[in-house]
Order: structure tokens, then C-alpha cells, then sequence
């Protein structure tokens, strides 16, 4: 069989017109209908690009010069954009974003999804009024320049740390606290870590901001137990920041990109924060998974919890329930929520939160949502909602075919990934359910991340 030749050679300069974004943000070219992937380049959008790589079915260009720019086109704010990798968005405007997010959700659920979009309402995606600073945590990795410290990000594709004072999308309050934190390491001679020899102290700095509370927390991670100078350096942060509550050293010994170790202590303070998402309140540890825009959140669950529909008689289950975020919102209208996480310290934060929040009817379990729901299953338990917050992978089979045994007459599903998310959706209609609505939420204004929540019913 002869091999199909790609129309397009490395290196070569072409003129194309742009018709679509990747999920990624990268424009899409067809060239005799081959597609190339350029970075910078927005639908119906004219310009000269290079090849820079040709794979099977697609290639990769460089955009040379733009003949014609897109009316959502704008510029960039931050100045730092091109090199960071942390935001893809910025050059569209932000009503370009949400419409590109919404049609992201409408291409999955129809392309993967097999819905037809004539009896699934999907609502434009809810944005931010001011859809910046809304990051309630910084984790940035420490390096080290002559004559001191460089505390940033890591520059596109590579491991090198750029040094950066501000982050658009980042409380300024966390910007503030790494900056001080950086001057006050550097000051007592504080070692960076040195990731190819395996060298030094300190790794990262995590700062987390309580948006209702202001509490703030801020987490050491080093590569060993010894921490010279923690006291000098603990009177520091505290003097020059009361809203430091609590003060934590993670260690982190093992050549890997993860971030954490496994061993976290407290050095100073409390070992939680709080913070309030609408009326429930929340204590944060330096390792629970907390939603990183606490504003879109509430935005999110109280769309969960609309969706749920719930009157104060159901049972519910919230499944992939982290800290019990979700839960203790339910927990407001239902008569019994059940909560499944995989992470036990999650969990003991999920019984810690509804006490904080004098909920009796939440309870909590450890284990695989798809392993411990089928077995309170068949031990004769049913669940009048299920409400599923999967991570990216979305949901395990097992689970889905336990959503269908059960049959409760509700399904909400919190997705992180449109495209798993159009796949269990797609799995559960074949198994005699119906989407209704599926409502976007802008959660990471400026990146490419896309939230969405679902509502099904029992046909
Ligand atoms: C997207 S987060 C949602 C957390 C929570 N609902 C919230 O809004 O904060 C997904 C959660 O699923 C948990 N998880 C991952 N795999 C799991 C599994 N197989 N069973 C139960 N939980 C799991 C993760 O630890 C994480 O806390």
C-alpha cells in the first residue's frame, strides 16, 4: 500500500487562513485538507506560517506574520506571556474565551457524546465580571541566580526558572507573600534546590489565600527534614504578615517532578485555614485539594445543587467528593449525603468540615468511588441523586454500571474534561438516561481549562 504523503514540508512557508482552536488553544490551518496546529493564531485569522514539524496526520507550524487579525483578537496584558506556559488565552478577548469554551463542550458532546444538540440544552458558559487575580493558590518552584534567589515559573517547555513579581491571574496577596518570602530565604542564605545534582534546600513555595477569610498559609517544600534558620526566617513572615495563620514545611527527598513528599509538618501556627464558600466554611490543609477559584466555585455548586433539584427528602451521594466540598452544599437541602474519596486526609477533612459546619447528615467514606459505591449497593442501599466530580480520566465503568443498577432519578456530573465527560454521559443515556442541561463555568479564565456541569434525568 503506498503511504500517504503529507502536503506540507518542514521547514517550508505556507499562507493559510485559520478555522478553528485546538482545546489546547493552538489555531487550526488545512492545508489540502491536512491540519496544521499554530500557537498564537485565532479563527478566521490570514497569515504566513513555518512547518515546523510533520507527523502522520497533522503537523505542527510557526506563525511568521498575521495578514489578517480576528475581531476577538487582543493584546496580551501580561508581559510575561509568551515565555510562561501557564495561561494559552490570553491574545483572545475574554468573550471570545467563553464562547470557545462553550463550543469546545457543543463539538464533545456531539462528536464523542453522540448527543443531539436540538434536545440538550447547553447554556453560554458563566464567565468572571473581573476575570483576573482569582487564584487562591501560588506553587512555585525555586531557583537560584548569581548572588540569590529566583522564585517564578518554568519557562515553555523546558526547566528553567523565570523570575516573575507578578501573576495576572494570581491573588496579588500570594504574589506579595513568595516575593517577601523569597527576600527573607535569600537574606538568612537559603539554598535553592538544584534539581540535577540533587542539591540544596528548598524547592517550592506554596502560598494559599483564604478569599472570604484573608487567612494565609505558607508551605515550605525542601528536599530535607533540616531547615536552617526556620526561626529567623518564621518572626520574618510573621512581622511582616499577620494574615499568616499557619506556616508548614513539606519534605520532598526523591528526584521526581511531583511536587510533595510525602511527610508534611507544621512549623508555625495552625496546620489548617479557612475559608467560606457561600455559608459552609472549609478548613484547608497545605495537601487538601481545595477548587482554585473560590468565586467560580460557588458559581459552580450552586448550579450542582440547582441541578440536583433536591427538597430536603433525598438521599444523595457525591462521589469523587475530596474534602466534601460538594457534600456539605448538598447536605444544606438533602436529608442524607453520602461522600467517597480516595484520599484518606481528604476525608478526615470532609468529617472535620461538617462538624465545623454542624452537619449531622453528611457522612463520609474512604476508597474507590467505583469500588465502595457498588458494594453500598449491594448491600441494599440506594441514592435518590448522585452528584460524580471525577478527576480528568472522568469516571470508571464500574461506577457508571452501578449509577444504571441503582437508578436514581437524578445525575449531576461536575467535569473537569469535556471529552470524558461526553463519554460517560454517552454511556449513561445508552443506559436510559437523559441529558438535559450541561452548563459551562469559566473556572480558569485565560487558560484552556474547561469546566462544565451536567444534569440528567431517569427516561
Ligand atoms: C476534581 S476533584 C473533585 C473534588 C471535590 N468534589 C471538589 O470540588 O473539591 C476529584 C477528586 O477525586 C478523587 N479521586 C480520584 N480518583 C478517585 C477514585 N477512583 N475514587 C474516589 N475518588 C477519587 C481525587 O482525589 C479528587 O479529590
Amino acid at each position: 500500500m503506498s503511504k500517504i504523503q503529507a502536503p506540507v514540508i518542514k521547514n517550508e512557508y505556507y499562507d493559510v487562513t485559520f478555522e478553528d482552536l485546538t482545546h489546547e488553544g493552538a489555531g487550526v490551518a488545512k492545508i489540502e485538507g491536512f491540519p496544521v496546529f499554530v500557537e498564537n493564531a485565532l479563527p478566521d485569522e490570514r497569515g504566513k506560517i513555518k512547518i515546523i514539524k510533520v507527523k502522520k496526520g497533522f503537523a505542527f507550524g510557526r506563525l511568521i506574520e498575521l495578514y489578517e487579525e480576528s475581531k476577538n483578537r487582543t493584546e496580551a496584558p501580561c508581559p510575561i506571556y509568551s515565555q510562561c506556559g501557564g495561561c494559552q488565552l490570553q491574545h483572545l478577548s475574554y468573550e471570545g474565551q467563553l464562547l470557545f469554551k462553550k463550543k469546545q463542550v457543543e463539538q464533545v458532546l456531539t462528536r464523542i457524546g453522540k448527543l443531539d444538540l436540538h434536545k440538550v440544552k447547553v447554556h453560554p458558559t458563566i464567565g468572571m465580571n473581573e476575570p483576573w487575580n482569582y487564584r487562591n493558590k501560588a506553587q512555585v518552584p525555586i531557583g537560584e541566580r548569581e548572588g540569590g534567589l529566583v522564585a517564578g515559573f518554568y519557562q515553555k517547555r523546558s526547566h528553567d526558572i523565570i523570575d516573575m513579581e507578578r501573576c495576572l491571574i494570581q491573588q496579588a496577596e500570594n504574589d506579595d507573600v513568595v516575593q517577601a518570602v523569597k527576600k527573607i530565604c535569600e537574606k538568612y542564605g537559603i539554598r535553592a534546590y538544584n534539581e540535577e545534582k540533587h542539591k540544596g534546600c528548598l524547592r517550592h513555595i506554596m502560598v494559599r489565600y483564604g478569599l472570604v477569610t484573608k487567612e494565609m498559609m505558607v508551605v515550605f517544600v525542601t528536599k530535607t527534614a533540616d531547615f536552617q534558620q526556620k526561626n529567623e526566617i518564621i518572626n520574618e513572615i510573621t512581622a511582616k504578615f499577620p494574615q499568616v495563620k499557619s506556616i508548614v514545611q513539606n519534605i520532598n527527598n526523591k528526584r521526581t517532578n511531583v511536587i510533595f513528599g510525602n511527610d508534611t509538618n507544621v512549623l508555625w501556627g495552625e496546620e489548617y485555614i479557612y475559608d467560606k464558600i457561600g455559608d459552609v466554611k472549609f478548613a484547608i490543609s497545605a495537601r487538601s485539594f481545595y477548587q482554585v477559584n473560590p468565586e467560580q466555585t460557588k458559581v459552580l455548586y450552586d448550579k450542582a445543587l440547582e441541578y440536583a433539584g433536591l427538597t430536603g427528602t433525598e438521599s444523595v451521594i457525591d462521589a469523587y467528593c475530596g474534602i466534601g466540598t460538594i457534600s456539605l452544599f448538598l447536605a444544606q437541602k438533602a436529608k442524607k449525603v453520602f461522600g467517597v474519596e480516595i484520599v484518606p486526609e481528604a476525608i478526615e477533612d470532609a468529617k472535620r468540615n461538617a462538624e465545623l459546619n454542624g452537619f449531622t447528615n453528611a457522612e463520609f467514606a474512604v476508597g474507590e468511588a467505583e469500588v465502595v459505591i457498588p458494594a453500598w449497593y449491594n448491600k441494599g442501599n440506594k441514592a435518590d441523586v448522585i452528584v460524580v466530580d471525577p478527576p480528568r480520566k472522568g469516571c470508571d465503568e464500574a461506577l457508571l454500571k452501578t449509577i444504571l443498577d441503582m437508578k436514581p432519578k437524578r445525575v449531576v456530573y461536575v467535569s473537569c474534561n469535556p471529552g470524558t465527560l461526553a463519554r460517560d454521559l454517552h454511556f449513561l443515556e445508552q443506559g436510559g438516561y437523559e441529558t438535559v442541561e450541561v452548563q459551562p463555568v469559566d473556572m480558569f479564565p485565560h487558560t484552556t481549562h474547561c469546566e462544565a456541569v451536567a444534569w440528567l434525568e431517569l427516561v
